[in-house]
């Protein structure tokens, strides 16, 4: 086994746990065994460490005096230490969050308990200082988690930079992130900063993570690892005091297992980890959100000599409700927004609502044409052409259960209960 250096306690730890890790341990019916002796007093402290933790062993030592002998002494990391530790944590949380909510987490409006109960985590991780993985489909409001936690955390007064690793260029991640060396490469013509150093002192944000190139990842893993960033074509590693939220609509757990994403930096960044659901898991959250936008787009409008205030006819309540809002509390908005736009009088009625929900269907995006690239699930896909016809059948039907369970050929309207509760459709009947 390789070691850059026989006292430097991450690399002997590194090496050994990939070593361990390789041959499958720990694993049922295997024994192991750590001899401290011939190592340096680095790799005996890693030794142990590693056996009260991670690999369980026996601990053994030889001497030309004593011969071999067993080193057992009672060291529980389990019950001595982490009660203790915990809280302290508990107790600093507790002093941390005094005074209620932090404001900014009142921004995300919700009643369901499923996104309480991820604020309540996001909470307690916001001062703890440590990255967090935000996991959620697109539009469940990661960036909105994300800046709560910033500015819920000792961070708050310094910078917040959000950025879409998904929308850099592959060549280009390396540089953008961790900054670059004028002549580093071709059309390295000044020098650049990159988004860890203008982050300084605050937090970066990283968005869809899970598009990272290998080589972004690695450099990224090392920068957690080391607290140091090295840009590209420089000499000497630059300190850096960074916080790292990131985030991804991607199963990032299933990208590890296909060796897309790296798992040593999965398990750097999920320290903290929150799963944001969608819309349609959010019991009740579509009818606050509606009121809540409309509210915010009426607001936003007063002033405009031509603006109406704008209601929305139970009709286009019950529609907006049923619908199955693939891309959640965004699209939610922007249909809104169209809506209110669109109704020329100062009701949306029915025909408003399905107007603007209609506007979102592309007719390139042929059912039977999807690529089969990474990321295609066929089951998922099933799922969106019951749940399209689940939520037509109860437009049509103006929301009656019966009516719609009988359009869709089912024996009875409990059968059509039970597709609904699966597919996440609402309906006010
Ligand atoms: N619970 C909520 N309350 C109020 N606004 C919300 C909520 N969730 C999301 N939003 C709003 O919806 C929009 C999308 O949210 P955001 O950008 O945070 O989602 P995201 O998960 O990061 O999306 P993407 O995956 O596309 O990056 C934003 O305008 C955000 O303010």
């Amino acid at each position: 086994m390789a070691l850059d250096s026989p006292i430097n306690y991450a690399s002997i730890y590194a090496a050994v746990t990939a070593n361990l890790k390789k041959a499958g341990l720990p694993r049922d019916g295997v024994q192991l065994t750590f001899h401290l002796s011939p190592g340096t007093p680095a790799m005996v402290v890693i030794w142990i460490i590693l056996s009260k933790t991670r690999f369980p062993a026996q601990l053994i030592q030889t001497s030309r005096e004593q011969g071999l002998e067993s080193v057992d002494f009672s060291f529980d990391l389990a019950s001595d230490f982490l009660p203790e530790f915990l809280q302290r944590t508990e107790d600093r949380i507790a002093r941390l969050t005094q005074g209620g909510v932090a404001p900014e987490f009142s921004k995300i409006i919700h009643r369901s308990t499923a996104v309480r109960q991820q604020i309540d985590m996001a909470r307690r991780i916001a001062v703890l200082d440590v990255p967090v993985l935000v996991l959620g489909e697109t539009g469940t409001g990661k960036e909105l988690f994300a800046e709560a936690i910033h500015a819920a955390s000792r961070r708050a007064g310094k910078e917040f930079v959000a950025v879409n690793c998904g929308a850099i260029s592959r060549e280009l991640a390396s540089s953008e992130l961790f900054g670059h060396r004028r002549g580093a490469f071709t059309g390295a013509v000044t020098d650049r900063k990159g988004h860890f150093l203008e982050a300084n002192g605050g937090t970066l944000f990283l968005d869809e993570v899970g598009d990272l190139p290998p080589d972004a990842q690695v450099r990224l893993l090392r920068v957690l690892q080391t607290g140091e960033v090295m840009p590209l074509g420089a000499s000497k590693a630059i300190k850096v005091d960074v916080r790292v939220v990131a985030a991804t609509h991607r199963d990032l757990a299933a990208d590890v297992v296909t060796g897309r994403f790296r798992e040593d930096l999965f398990h750097r960044l999920a320290v903290g980890m929150l799963h944001l659901p969608p819309l349609r898991e959010r019991e009740h959250d579509t009818a606050l959100l509606i009121d809540h936008f409309l509210a915010q787009i009426n607001a936003d409008a007063r002033g405009c000599p031509e603006a109406q205030e704008k209601k929305l006819s139970a009709n286009a309540r019950k529609i907006l409700l049923s619908h199955a809002w693939p891309g959640n509390v965004r699209e939610l908005y922007h249909t809104l927004v169209r809506a209110s736009i669109w109704s020329p009088g100062p009701t949306i009625d029915a025909e408003d609502a399905r107007a603007a929900l209609l506007h979102i269907q592309r007719p390139e995006e042929n059912i039977l044409g999807r690529p089969l690239t990474q990321g295609f699930d066929l089951k998922e896909l099933l799922d969106e052409v019951a749940r399209d016809y689940v939520v037509r059948a109860l437009q049509q039907s103006g929301d009656k259960k019966s009516a719609a369970a009988e359009l869709l050929g089912f024996p009875n309207y409990q059968t059509l209960g039970n597709w609904m509760k699966r597919l996440g459709v609402e309906s006010t009947d």
